[in-house]
């Protein structure tokens, strides 16, 4: 096994895929790789293991899901046990309930839920909700937020919309974008003046932004949403896809202690497997169908293969502190990216962060497009040939697992931090 280097099978494969897929990828971040992705052929703890015989330590983790590592003994085995019983019923499991059990137990504002396959469905769905409860029709969402691949949230975003270029997609209807109104991030006067004269729905946030890189909410931010949102008579939906049972078992919500109407679950709450899912208050969530008059259904809603393995994922973060683990991790790896001696700042919010070259504050999407992505891309060849694999684009977030609470793991990760900071 040789650590990071090129990769010439993967390179080959690649070239196949160029012909069978758009840009090669089946999601365009998987391109931002440079030279060429490489393709993954396994995964251990903190490790991902190359088609090249290539050895990885991974802070991407699939962008969020995998916050025990990879193959954690727990989740396989659970998943192993379900897989031998059945993965497909179209009928309710129990290990639904079970899982609903256990997020409602930790969130307070989440009384009910339903499960969906992916983010993408999960905001989809808050914002159907949103509207049908309130009566109305626009949606209010910051600039560079990301809340997945559906036509009202391609407006503004964040991750690899930005990265490639397309934060307003093509293809959606001029009657779509009309209902969606956007301000910066951390901008609450913008806010109050869109509730003030525009009837508007929800208000739809990432509690913390980890889709241009980690931008933190300022003090007031959050707080000051929950308000306005009580006065203007909307709703205010968490995106907790990255946050929920990241920062915190209850959230971004229990780590800043704000509730929302309505929020949106995903990765984590499926230990790996795919799962999405719309959380909130009972009178909320029952206006979906049968109960209610907003339409959602889904052939794999509730798989018992993602209900086990998300269920399985926090007995363990219940267990072994896993939260306490990954934030000192995190600490220690921001710390000595910090040491960098190229002009930048460090964005952290617990065990989530990003570095950004070039500027001294990011504070909202407009700023983190000033950052030296450059930089950021040389720095991302120079640690995958160290032998680390961070995000590939400046507007993802860096993640640390349970598996990273390791002194091998974080030693050889600062090791490859001295080394590639050079020619940057
Ligand atoms: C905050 C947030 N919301 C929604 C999504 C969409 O989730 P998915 O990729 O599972 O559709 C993502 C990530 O992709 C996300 O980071
Ligand atoms: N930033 C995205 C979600 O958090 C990354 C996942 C993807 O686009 O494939």
């Amino acid at each position: 096994m040789v650590k990071g280097g090129t990769s010439i099978l993967s390179e080959n494969i690649w070239k196949d895929a160029l012909k069978y897929f758009a840009g090669g990828v089946n999601s365009p971040v998987r391109a931002a790789v440079k030279p060429s992705p490489f393709y993954s052929l396994s995964g251990k703890g903190a490790y991902i293991y190359t088609e090249d015989n290539k050895r990885y330590i991974d802070y991407v983790l699939g962008y969020g899901p995998l916050i025990l590592g990879h193959e954690n003994e727990y989740v396989k085995n659970k998943v192993i046990e379900q897989i031998e019983k059945g993965w497909i019923f179209g009928t309710p499991s129990k290990s639904e309930v079970e899982l609903a059990k256990k997020i409602t137990s930790h969130m307070n504002s989440v009384e009910k839920i339903r499960f969906v396959n992916s983010g993408t469905e999960a905001t989809m769905n808050a914002i159907r909700l949103a509207r049908g409860f309130t009566k109305r029709e626009k949606i209010l969402k910051f600039n560079g937020n990301y809340h997945g691949a559906h036509d009202y949230a391609l407006i503004d975003a964040g991750s690899a919309a930005t990265e490639f270029g397309v934060p307003d997609s093509e293809g959606i209807p001029k009657e779509v974008l009309n209902t969606v109104v956007i301000c910066e991030y951390n901008d609450l006067n913008c806010v109050e003046k869109k509730l003030k004269t525009e009837e508007i729905a929800g208000v739809i946030v990432e509690p913390v932004m980890g889709n241009m890189g980690v931008v933190p909410p300022n003090e007031n931010f959050l707080k000051g949403l929950r308000e306005l949102t009580r006065t203007y008579n909307s709703l205010l939906i968490f995106d907790e896809v990255i946050t929920g049972f990241r920062l915190s078992l209850a959230g971004a919500q229990g780590y800043y202690g704000v509730s929302a109407d309505i929020t949106t679950l995903g990765k984590i709450i499926g230990g790996g497997f795919p799962i999405g899912a719309i959380g909130g208050k009972r009178e909320i969530i029952d206006m979906f169908t049968p109960s209610g008059k907003v339409f959602n259904a889904g052939t794999f809603n509730a798989n018992p293969v993602s209900m086990t393995a998300g269920l399985a994922t926090i007995e363990v973060l219940e267990r072994e502190n896993v939260i306490e683990k990954t934030v000192s991790v995190a600490k220690s790896i921001a710390e000595e990216l910090d040491n960098i001696p190229v002009p930048h700042v460090i964005n952290r919010v617990q065990n989530m962060f990003q570095i950004f070259f070039g500027v001294s504050k990011v504070t909202n999407a407009t700023e983190a497009k000033k950052a030296n992505k450059d930089q950021y891309i040389k720095f991302h060849i120079n640690m995958l040939n160290n032998g680390v694999f961070i995000p590939p684009s400046q507007y993802e977030s860096i993640f640390t697992s349970l598996a990273h609470y390791d002194d091998y793991v974080i030693n050889e990760t600062i090791d490859a931090i001295k080394k590639s900071r050079s020619g940057i």
